[in-house]
């Protein structure tokens, strides 16, 4: 685990000597990548320059979103026709030609979650339960310090009561999910295949700012021969299994608009 990592702006001439010849197949993560971090999830909304240069870099170069958002919300959010987007944390794919989910069985066990939380969590002013297809996020960020706790004990109970869920975290968010083996770095290493981009010719680069992506991280750091970079969106240096870092969600959207500056001069 890197605890400090090269800056992929301002070290973009190392970083794009790291690509050595292969062309970028981009999966870029939503919050607090690319769009910054909001009180509420409908409030994170992705600047229009932001867009443009994804909209540039589709012309250019395979692009992914893989979210943890629920699919139709992310490619509501995003708005760029022509992309390949994953929500739920990649159990939900969706792209021109493809379509996959991953643990339609369990969609009975999140239903019976999401009913218990709503009900349990119902007295906590500020808890928001955000339903995702495959997935169910209990948002704290709004909620008052003095109840976190208790919030949080309530999750875990339900959880130790639904063995067929596990639970991950995030930025002021606990969330559920199908216990399969299967997550961003499994679903990312999924597209590679489906997509055709295992070729020694291209090099998987992705984006994202939480504990979920270090998923994706590591699965492309140990995958193959062709490898992968990792990219983490931190302003505080963090232990993780990304190689380069951007600083916040502004910096990001400058390096991919350096990049697309690049690729379209190569
Ligand atoms: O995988 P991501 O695209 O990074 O999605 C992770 C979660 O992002 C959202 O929650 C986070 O962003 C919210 C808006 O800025 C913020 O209010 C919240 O505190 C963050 O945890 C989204 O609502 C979740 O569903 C995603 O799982």
């Amino acid at each position: 685990m890197a605890l400090s990592t090269p800056s992929a702006f301002a070290e973009f001439d190392a970083f794009t000597a790291a690509l050595d010849g292969r062309r970028p197949a981009l999966f870029l993560d939503y919050d607090g990548t690319l769009a910054a971090i909001a009180p509420r999830p409908e409030l994170a909304v992705m600047p229009d320059g932001a867009r443009a240069v994804v909209r540039r870099l589709a012309a250019l170069c395979p692009v992914a979103f893989v979210s943890g958002r629920d699919l139709d919300d992310l490619t509501r959010m995003v708005a760029v026709d022509g992309l390949v987007y994953a929500g739920s944390h990649g159990f939900d794919l969706r792209g021109p030609g493809l379509r996959r989910q991953v643990g339609v069985e369990y969609l009975g066990d999140l239903d019976t979650a999401e009913g218990l939380l709503r009900d349990r969590l119902g007295g906590f002013t500020g808890v928001l339960v955000e339903r995702k297809r495959f997935a169910i996020a209990v948002h704290t960020r709004q909620a008052a310090p003095g109840d976190k706790p208790a919030v949080a004990d309530a999750v875990r109970t339900l959880v130790g009561e639904q063995p067929r869920l596990r639970l991950t975290g995030g930025k002021e968010l606990y969330e559920l999910r199908p216990d399969l083996p299967w997550d961003k770095g499994r679903a990312v290493l999924a597209l590679l295949e489906t997509l055709g981009l295992q070729g020694a010719d291209t090099l998987p680069v992705y984006l994202g700012d939480d504990e979920t992506d270090e998923d994706a991280f590591r699965a492309l750091a140990e995958h193959g021969p062709s490898g992968g970079i990792g990219i983490r969106v931190m302003e505080e240096p963090a232990p993780t299994a990304a190689t380069w870092s951007l600083r916040d969600p502004d910096e990001a959207v400058a390096f991919l608009g350096r990049l697309a500056d690049w690729l379209a001069a190569a």
